[in-house]
């Protein structure tokens, strides 16, 4: 385990979706580093489940955070979604946007950005119905756990996404490669995993408070895909990054990759 790795119980006490969504989603002043960065993870999000792209009833989300951006090209693509994270207050949060909450985040400005990729931005509002309609459910889910989902148990999944999240909540590579296992698990024969993760990052600010990371490089993810039993489909490779005060990674990768059908 790398030294002051941030666990599961500082995750459930410290991290403040608002803090979270202030500092990296506020989308609003043009061209921030954060700003980039979703813009990025929207555009890649957009070519994979954009036409032609891949397609499925079931896609769970894992390590959501307080996030719905990730599953706006995806809810197009798959008409079963559910979004699932650590902690109360993230999943509260979600809950929040899916019923309405005045107290909700806004996500307007990325919802625009998101239509205006499938080439329709005034769309906006009928595809925040149309996700709303799309999740089904929202987990609480450990990734460092066999089944990331225990207690519950799911049907395997045509499609499990994640972005920016197993570098957060993995103590080492070993524990990142044995956590990749552990998503390949939740996954049809077939089925694809769709992940982004920031490369280099060893820490990263939420409010004043400091969230671990796991350092990884490109090849280490590249290698832990194929150990986990996936082949990879698609590899885009991005030298973004954060504001180094925020969050200093060295680029982010962005994978498509499809379990293999036998051993
Ligand atoms: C940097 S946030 C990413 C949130 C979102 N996916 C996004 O793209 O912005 C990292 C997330 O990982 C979650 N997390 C931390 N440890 C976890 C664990 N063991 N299992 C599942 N999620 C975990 C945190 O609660 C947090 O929401």
């Amino acid at each position: 385990m790398e030294r002051n790795f941030t666990g599961p119980d500082e995750y459930q006490k410290h991290f403040m979706p608002k803090d979270y969504l202030a500092t990296y989603y506020s989308f609003e002043c043009g061209s921030s580093s954060e700003t980039e960065m979703v813009k990025f993870n929207l555009q890649c999000l957009h070519q994979t489940f954009g036409p032609g792209g891949l397609r499925g009833k079931t896609l769970i989300d894992v390590g959501s955070g307080p996030t719905i951006y990730q599953v706006l090209a995806a809810c197009e693509a798959f008409s079963d979604i559910t979004l699932s994270d650590f902690t109360d207050r993230n999943r509260e949060e979600l809950q929040k946007w899916l019923s309405k909450d005045p107290g909700a985040f806004d996500w307007t400005l990325v919802l625009k950005f998101a239509c205006e990729l499938e080439g329709n931005s005034s769309r906006w509002q009928e595809k925040a119905e149309k996700l709303r309609a799309t999740v089904k459910r929202v987990l609480k889910c450990d990734v460092n756990m066999s089944n990331p989902l225990a207690p519950v148990e799911l049907p395997p999944m045509d499609c499990v996404l994640t972005l920016l999240a197993m570098e957060c909540a993995c103590s080492s590579l070993a524990a990142y490669r044995a956590a990749l296992c552990n998503l390949a698990s939740l996954l049809k024969p077939g089925g694809h995993l769709v992940t982004s993760i920031t490369l280099q990052l060893s820490h990263y600010m939420v409010g004043k408070r400091e969230f671990s990371c796991v350092s990884l490089t490109k090849e280490e993810v590249e290698q832990a895909i194929l150990d986990a039993g996936l082949d990879i489909e698609q590899l885009l490779h991005s030298a973004q990054s954060y504001s180094t005060t925020t969050a200093p990674n060295k680029g982010i990768c962005f994978i498509v990759a499809r379990k293999r059908l036998g051993p």
